[in-house]
């Protein structure tokens, strides 16, 4: 069974397209990142799947339930953007509450296991009114777990967080992945997207322009290939520049050991390989030059220049 699963999911504000048709698959265990540019549609298809939002269009299912339904619900734990405790409760009443609002058992063990989780553990008696934003983001995250969900909708969880708190954030996710919990994670962070998920989901518009592994979405993508080189001569390096325009050549200290960085496709390597051996040339190594996720990203969304 899929963890989430959407039919032509669509939202429309008046004349304006928040999400438009989007068929998203989310496998369970999964930390699913969804990445898109401010007012893509991320926050609102999250809503939509949380029962916050009502859809203009389509269908979704959240662990086989119709997410129109309250058993879904009962699966989902969820950090929203923008959220607010009432800054009089304390850390422990705001977990008490939801525990109540969740009709799970107000379990005081529960609620310290999931402050000392956070990093929170001896602030349960400090009123939110004092917290940073950091704090309030890591009480946040420990709401999203109260009552065990099997999958957890995170939007943006880690804005506020310093580069610890980030860290310690992406522990917390891990370990939540090895019990086997489904996190669906928002974030402009693309560093965390890149650390953290397996499988991603690009938006733009409302409209899903990629959906797939991470390692396809970049490390499909070859740019190049840098040789590390030993015995390259003179001669042989303004040969191999003559048929690879665009080759750079950076000499190392010793005499002849070079790294050479040539923009070629693969199907090209084994010809510039064959070459150097052929002249005598050592070849110490050969790495691939991928792109970053931001290239990526920019690249997709038409913002690279291009
Ligand atoms: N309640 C609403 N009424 C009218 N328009 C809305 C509403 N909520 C969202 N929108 C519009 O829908 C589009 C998608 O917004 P959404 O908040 O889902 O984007 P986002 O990808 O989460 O953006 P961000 O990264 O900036 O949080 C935007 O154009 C936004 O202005």
């Amino acid at each position: 069974m899929k963890a989430i699963q959407t039919l032509g999911l669509s939202k429309h504000y008046g004349r304006r397209t928040a999400v438009e048709n989007v068929n998203l698959s989310v496998d369970q265990g999964q930390i699913f990142g969804l990445l898109g540019p401010n007012g893509a549609g991320k926050s609102t298809l999250v809503k939509m799947l949380v029962g916050l939002v009502n859809p203009s269009a389509g269908s979704a299912r959240v662990f086989g339930f119709s997410f129109r339904e309250l058993a879904a619900r009962r699966h989902i734990g969820y950090l929203p953007e923008l959220f607010r405790f009432p800054p009089w409760l304390t850390a422990d009443e705001v977990l008490t509450y939801h525990q109540r609002l969740l009709k799970v058992a107000v379990d005081a063990e529960e609620r310290a296991q999931l402050l000392e989780k956070v990093g929170l553990k001896d602030r349960g008696h400090d009123r939110v009114r004092g917290f940073s934003k950091g704090l309030q983001q890591r009480l946040g995250l420990a709401v999203a777990m109260v009552g065990n969900p099997e999958i957890i909708f995170l939007d943006e969880p880690t804005s506020a967080l310093d580069p610890v708190g980030r860290y310690e954030v992406s522990q917390i996710l891990n370990e939540l992945r090895q019990a086997g919990v489904t996190i669906f994670l928002n974030s402009h962070l693309l560093s965390d997207v890149e650390r953290l998920s397996n499988a991603v989901a690009l938006i733009d518009k409302g409209i899903i322009l990629y959906q797939g592994s991470l390692q396809d979405a970049i490390y499909g993508t070859v740019r190049g290939y840098q040789l590390n080189l030993g015995g390259l001569t003179e001669a042989s390096a303004a040969e191999i520049q003559a048929k690879n325009p665009g080759a750079v050549i950076q000499w190392g200290e010793r005499p002849g050991e070079a790294v050479m960085a040539l923009q070629i496709v693969r199907e090209g390597l084994p010809q510039v390989v064959a070459d150097l051996v052929a002249r005598g040339v050592k070849l110490y190594e050969v790495a691939p030059e991928h792109s970053s996720l931001e290239e990526w990203f920019l690249q997709r969304i038409g913002k690279d220049g291009r």
